[in-house]
């Protein structure tokens, strides 16, 4: 085709592909338009970045030259001349969210995972990013995630929805530094452990989680908050609807309640195949008449703390601390596969605020800020040692609270989280509207387990009958 040619045809093609721009045009004038200011701010980096990828990628050493020509190239070059060698430069898709981008790339010859990691920092300045972070993303593939705003830095409020979750076996945490979602699947975890200085977000990260699975009949609640004396006081006032059993700062009704979660794990272990036709309740799911049955226990020291002294009173204590922790580590040795989740918050963060052997068992462990190191390997185990940036310690400063610490669940090392703040008018709200699906699970399991139970096992008497469901 001759130049002469080609400008004819160049109307035409114009007229045609015009339109496409157009429509293109408008659908991110639209989407600009209604964006919020983060978001909008995020389009207009994602227009950058595409924009100005070639050349940057080409600076920050993520190019290759092609020496050998195409056929095209040969077939059009003169005799006399050898063609031009090629500069590669790796594809570039790129999609904005509130945070900043995602950008995923395509590995080239010598340009592969590890030449994007080592560029991860230019690619920040370059895209004016507080950090980048390069990912796989299946073979020959790298995901690029830039955040402009530090999401832990960036406080969230979350207005439950009062609608039942789909799915009650994964808990949403929060935001990752990178402002990836964390979740926790709630199958594989008997209990959890949430430690951290007081007023930095232990109860509102266990608040969010009871207000969004309220809604659900599948899942039952019972608190024992240290911190108060009575079910009107506390963090807990506005949720008391929705819970099926309270109990405040006394030892001996704290330790009823645990007595009763206890017969109650020994009922369902012995009829759950009758019941279920499973010997792990997850296989099947958490239901109206065997539903999810959470423990929480605030202020956990509160219960367990170690009382010296020789006098009757104290000694008393001191039985029931110790027989509390025997219950409540039988209730996360054993609960799992039967439904029953124990969450553990505590301000202190040493062996007697949650004895060692419960907080060894418990799979998740999350940190807010900590005033020592000491505190932080108490609370998150001694890895966090070798995670100085993840250290909570770090967290000591009024813009992280509603920051917390948690180990990776799919990699080593710890990741940092920004949980979402509810509004206790918001709690409040939800606990009205859902105080009618409150039942203690020890009645629905006499209920459907009933002949099974008062025929087969002595549940006063300890283990026998029935062997442990797995
Ligand atoms: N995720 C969050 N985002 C922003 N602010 C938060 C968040 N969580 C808590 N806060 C603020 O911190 C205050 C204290 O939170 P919270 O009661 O959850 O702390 P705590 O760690 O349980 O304290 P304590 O140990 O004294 O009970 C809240 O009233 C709220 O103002």
């Amino acid at each position: 085709m001759t130049l002469q040619e080609l400008y004819e045809i160049a109307p035409y093609v114009a007229v045609a592909v015009l339109p496409v721009f157009a429509v293109r045009a408008l659908v991110w004038g639209v989407r600009y338009l209604t964006a919020d200011p983060m978001m909008r701010a995020s389009l207009r980096q994602a227009v950058r970045v595409r924009r100005t990828w070639k050349r940057l990628a080409q600076m920050a050493g993520l190019s290759v030259t092609d020496k050998m020509p195409t056929a095209l190239a040969a077939l059009t070059t003169d005799t006399d001349k050898t063609p031009k060698p090629r500069v590669l430069t790796p594809a570039l898709k790129v999609k904005p969210d509130r945070f900043g981008v995602v950008a995923q790339a395509n590995c080239l010859p010598k340009v592969g995972l590890e030449e994007f990691q080592k560029a991860a920092p230019y690619l920040a300045d370059a895209w004016r990013c507080a950090r980048v972070s390069v990912l796989p993303d299946g073979p020959g593939q790298v995901v690029i995630r830039g955040v402009r705003v530090d999401p832990l830095l960036t406080p969230t409020d979350h207005v439950p929805t009062g609608e039942a979750p789909e799915d009650l076996a994964t808990w949403f945490l929060g935001v990752d530094e990178y402002a990836q979602p964390v979740t926790v699947g709630l199958s594989n975890v008997p209990g959890v452990t949430v430690a951290g200085l007081p007023g930095y977000g232990k109860t509102s990260l266990i608040n969010k989680f009871i207000c969004d699975c309220a809604p659900a009949p599948e899942i039952q609640f019972a608190v024992a908050d240290g911190k108060v004396s009575g079910a009107h006081e506390g963090d807990y006032a506005d949720l008391m609807d929705r819970l099926f059993a309270f109990v405040g700062d006394d030892l001996e009704e704290a330790n009823a309640l645990f007595k009763r979660l206890v017969k109650l794990r020994r009922g369902r272990s012995t009829s759950i195949q009758e019941v279920l036709g499973v010997k792990n309740m997850w296989h099947v799911g958490p239901s109206e008449n065997w539903p999810l049955t959470v423990l929480i226990i605030d202020e956990a020291h509160t219960y367990f703390r170690d009382y010296k002294g020789n006098d009757p009173a104290t000694k008393k204590l001191a039985a029931l601390a110790s027989e509390n922790a025997r219950l409540v580590e039988d209730l996360v040795k054993k609960g799992r596969s039967v439904g029953i989740l124990v969450i553990l918050a505590t301000q202190k963060s040493t062996g007697d605020a949650i004895p060692t052997f419960i907080r060894d068992v418990c799979p998740v462990g999350l940190s807010f800020a900590q005033k020592t190191a000491e505190a932080s390997v108490a609370a998150l185990g001694e890895d966090i040692r070798n995670w100085p940036d993840a250290n909570p310690v770090n967290l000591q400063d009024p813009a992280y609270v509603g920051v917390a610490s948690m180990t990776a669940q799919d990699r080593p090392g710890f990741t940092r989280i920004r949980t979402p703040y509810v509004d206790d008018a918001h709690a409040a709200k939800i606990a009205n509207g859902t105080a009618h699906l409150a039942y203690d699970p020890q009645i629905l399991l006499d209920h459907y387990a009933g002949a099974y139970l008062e025929t087969g096992v002595d549940l006063d008497k300890g283990e026998e009958g029935r062997p442990e469901a797995a």
